[in-house]
């Protein structure tokens, strides 16, 4: 019986040849499953590279795309400018200053020039550029002016060798052309490809990782290497012609990727690529494959390592059955029970063995460079992975039996655990971005992905949950985004981001008619600062005045930094009331400009800067974001030349009336040299029509304008510290034509009035030049009276009153110029040394007719006569007015009815 069952067992149980084959059979299989799971592993390794890289070419392709937007717009405006230089409606020397403002605004650009379609320099901002380009011998210039169907929009060159510097360049070039003209020339802005080496150095990007900018020859502009020894960057023009490289750039294709040996330091890596947008220059992140495949590596081994270790045990069990089934079969006859029980414990052995195996690779799998855990179907901890543990910082014996939510970091609500728990139970799965809590305390963006796991019966066993860490992603992300659009000095958003949000204005003052203001501000000295202290200081500088800005304006609001020391502030919502909207921006530009001048202190330095704002508003009607900034650069640019320190509107004549100021600004400071000024007199007469004086007015006779009014020209002298000179000129002209009148017993007796400006009585050492004056012509002071107006008495009475105390003491006589028109206290007529009040020409015209006027002509006279001061009325046209002003007592006069301001030659002196 023993032996027959013994017999049966040897028959059933398998003979070695069969085990082995089995043995065999099952580590080819476990082999197999090595290689599909170490693939799978390989591929997703480098998805995830594949996936870094594309985020970093894409941000870089954004930011590159953004830096050229922000040059195109710029090269817009110039031909703006450039259309304006052709209507005459600014001179050279205005253009070269605005090109040079323009070119210090983009931080890209290093020159600027226009040229003419024959290469001829129109202007530039290099005193020393060539004369001519040589458009027809440059591959990349020759298409634009030869070719008309070249493109519109600008257009990026390859590195190229710019004689001008000595260095490698490119050109960012913007055709003008017209539909009459055709092509007229090109806007070309030099690009220093130091820049965006410069820019890219301030990436932290992970270590193995490289980026590059690379032209369509292909050469490299710039590249960084970001953290590996050994590895270096390629100099700007070094070649990278990779088949691969090549391949791409003769696509259409705009986005791919691959892996090779970088043909700068011969380390292989995978690349994604882009063509940067709007031009054949192209992108290139590159990661290590040696760093990304460094887990999949020890995970390859450890496997492989395992696998050996199995096949061994399991020659080492077949060998050890094949023993026993020997021994077996020799002892069948006698020791059947022993075998069987031999036989067994093998077999259970062998099994245990080849489990021990299979378990050992499950955990090897599980150690993956992604963190991961499993949660029992009551959602506690059954299983971590070290990495879990180098994530989070907690150890298995910490979390195990816990529920995730010990790493909560209180950041979501319970609607975002409610959607994730949704999800799970009706797709099996869920995936985003978790802010987590670590050990330390430490907040930090995971990437989770969750998967349920269901048995036969579908109910639910375990979740597996797989997370990593993307918080230094995250952080390069937004470096890019913040390099991208915002200003790297001081914070404010860059005029990329400006445009954006002009853009979104436009389209929100569109739909809900409110208006927006503009406002572009430029500090007033601060080339000097920057000059004379440096630049350390000249930045910190620039970051006070941001900050100036910012705490002005409303958390809504834009203060963006264009580049160098032009800043923009953008404010939204005005209403729907332009008088409303305008008094709102000029009380914000006040205070920007009260805020700028206060004294700022920087590293032991007290600075004082201030500013000038031109400002332009939009809400309705048609409008581009390039009129509205050059609106209001147009308004600033006025107020600069207003004298600094001030701000201007913009209105729809106003560039014009810009470009016609600067131009007389110019004529003015010419005028006195080519002796264009001309003194009329005025006569002044008394009740009984005889002549007591004149009035001097000066004339300005313009070789193209003709006669130019006083009116027009004296508030730009003052505005330009012309009125000095000019003032001086008028007092020594009349002072001599004084001196020439004592000579004559005819003319002895004549007053000349002559106007002085506030600007020019405050001014140093006045007092003095009049004396010097009067003993340079020999004229009797007694015989000189200065008109002076109420705005000279409003500030520094005591000082003015002992500069008139002086020059009465001299002889000369005062009298008070548009008496009423203004301040009109009682108190300073009671202080001042005065000798006369001149009753303005607006209320004596309209005395007859108007109750008011007359009624405060009656005041003046009889305030005169009560303070024993004399009284003359200007602008006396008619009879009329000098019969009601004689009859009122007044008996002094000067109008149009005894003479208009003439040349002394034409003056009626024979009526004295
Ligand atoms: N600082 C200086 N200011 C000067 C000087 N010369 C002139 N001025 C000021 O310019 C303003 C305009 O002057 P003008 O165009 O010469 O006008 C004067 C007269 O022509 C005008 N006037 C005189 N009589 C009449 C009249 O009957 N009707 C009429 N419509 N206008 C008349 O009035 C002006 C004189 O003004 P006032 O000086 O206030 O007496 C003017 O403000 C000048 O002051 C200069 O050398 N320096």
């Amino acid at each position: 019986m023993t032996h027959r069952s013994d017999a049966k067992q040897q028959q059933r149980r398998l003979p070695p040849r069969q085990a082995a084959f089995i043995g065999l059979a099952t580590g080819v299989l476990l082999l197999l499953l090595i290689g599909w799971e170490m693939n799978v592993a390989h591929e997703e390794d480098e998805r995830l590279a594949r996936a870094r890289t594309a985020t970093t070419a894409d941000m870089m392709n954004e930011w590159v795309s953004s830096l050229l937007a922000t040059s195109e717009h710029s090269l817009r405006e110039i031909l703006g400018l450039y259309r304006l230089n052709q209507a005459g409606q600014i001179e050279p020397s205005v253009l070269v200053d605005l090109l040079k403002r323009r070119r210090d605004s983009v931080d890209i650009w290093e020159d600027v020039a226009l040229v003419d379609a024959q290469g001829y320099v129109l202007a530039s901002t290099r005193p020393m550029e060539a004369s001519r380009f040589e458009l027809g011998s440059s591959a990349f210039l020759a298409p634009l002016v030869l070719e008309s169907s070249s493109a519109a929009s600008p257009a990026v060159s390859t590195l190229y060798w710019s004689e001008a510097v000595g260095q490698l360049r490119v050109l960012h070039a913007l055709r003008i052309e017209s539909p009459e003209e055709g092509v007229e020339g090109l806007v070309l802005a030099r690009l220093d490809p130091a820049l965006f080496e410069g820019l890219m150095e301030r990436l932290s990007l992970g270590p193995g990782t490289s980026l590059a900018l690379v032209d369509s020859s292909p050469r490299v502009i710039a590249q960084r290497v970001f953290g590996i020894d050994g590895s270096t960057a390629a100099a700007p023009g070094a070649h990278v012609a990779t088949p691969q490289l090549l391949d791409f750039l003769g696509s259409d294709v705009t986005r791919d990727s691959w892996v090779r040996k970088s043909p700068v330091d011969d380390n292989r890596r995978l690349f994604s690529a882009r063509k940067v947008t709007g031009t054949d220059w192209v992108v290139l992140a590159g990661e290590d494959t040696t760093l990304y495949l460094a887990d999949w590596w020890r995970r390859f081994w450890a496997l492989v390592l395992g696998w050996v270790a199995m096949v061994l045990m399991g020659a080492v069990a077949l060998r050890h059955y094949h023993h026993l089934y020997a021994a077996e079969k020799e002892l069948r006859r006698h020791r059947n029970r022993l075998a069987t029980e031999v036989e067994q414990r093998t077999e259970a052995q062998r099994v245990s063995e080849l489990e021990a195996a299979q378990l050992k690779i499950a955990a090897m799998a599980f150690e993956t460079h992604l963190g991961m855990f499993i949660a029992d179907a009551d959602n506690r901890i059954v299983q971590v992975n070290s990495t879990f543990t180098a994530i989070t910082g907690y150890s298995a014996e910490e979390v195990l039996g816990c529920n995730p939510s010990v790493l909560n970091s209180g950041r979501h609500d319970a609607a975002f655990y409610r959607h994730l728990w949704h999800s799970l139970q009706e797709n099996g799965t869920w995936q985003g971005e978790v802010w987590n809590q670590r050990k330390n305390g430490e907040i930090y963006l995971q990437w989770l992905t969750i998967s349920v796991v269901r048995n036969d019966k579908d109910e639910i066993t375990h979740y597996v949950a797989t997370l990593s860490d993307i918080t230094q992603r995250k952080a390069a992300e937004q470096e890019i985004h913040q390099l991208a659009f915002y200003d790297a000095l001081t914070g404010l958003p860059n005029r990329r981001l400006l445009i954006d949000r002009l853009e979104a204005s436009l389209k929100d003052t569109r739909r809900d008619s409110q208006y927006t203001a503009v406002m572009f501000i430029d500090l007033d000295n601060f080339k000097t600062i920057n000059d004379s202290l440096g630049h350390y200081l000249g930045d910190a500088l620039l970051q006070a005045v941001a900050q100036r800005l910012d705490d002005i304006v409303r958390d809504s609001d834009t203060v963006a930094r264009l580049g160098g020391d032009e800043f923009v502030v953008m404010l939204h919502e005005l209403g729907n009331d332009s008088e409303h909207a305008v008094r709102h921006a000029e009380s914000i530009a006040s205070k920007l400009l009260v805020a700028l001048s206060q004294p700022i202190r920087v590293h032991e330095h007290t600075l004082q800067v201030s500013g000038s704002i031109g400002i332009t508003l939009f809400g309705f009607g048609e409008v581009s974001v390039s009129d509205i900034l050059q609106q209001a650069d147009l308004a600033m640019y006025q107020a600069k030349a207003s004298g600094r320190n001030a701000l201007r509107f913009f209105d729809p004549e106003m560039q014009a009336v810009v470009v016609d100021r600067a131009r007389m600004e110019g004529d003015l400071r010419q005028a006195l040299h080519n002796e264009e000024l001309r003194l009329y007199y005025q006569s002044q007469v008394n009740a009984d029509g005889c002549i007591i004086g004149v009035e001097a007015l000066v004339r300005w006779e313009h070789p193209a304008r003709g006669m130019v009014s006083p009116a027009e020209f004296i508030p730009l002298a003052e505005e330009n510290n012309l009125i000095g000179p000019i003032g001086t000129w008028v007092l020594e002209t009349a002072c001599r034509q004084l001196a020439r009148w004592a000579q004559s017993s005819t003319t002895e007796a004549l007053d000349i009035a002559v106007n002085v400006s506030p600007n020019q009585f405050r001014q140093v050492g006045f007092v003095e030049e009049v004396q010097q004056i009067l003993e340079r012509t020999g004229a009797d002071p007694r015989r000189l009276k200065l008109e002076v107006t109420e705005t000279l008495l409003m500030e520094e009475v005591e000082d003015v009153r002992s500069r008139m105390e002086t020059l009465r003491c001299m002889g000369i006589r005062f009298s008070l110029d548009d008496f009423g028109t203004g301040y009109s206290s009682l108190a300073y007529l009671k202080r001042l040394p005065l000798d006369q009040l001149k009753i303005d020409q607006s209320f004596v015209r309209d005395v007859l007719e108007d109750p008011a006027d007359a009624a405060i002509v009656r005041t003046v006279i009889s305030l005169a006569h009560s303070l024993e001061l004399d009284v003359i009325a200007e602008g006396v046209e008619t009879e009329a007015h000098r019969q009601w002003l004689f009859h009122h007592g007044c008996v002094a006069y000067q109008g149009y009815l005894f003479s208009r301001p003439c040349p002394v030659a034409e003056l009626a002196l024979d009526a004295h």
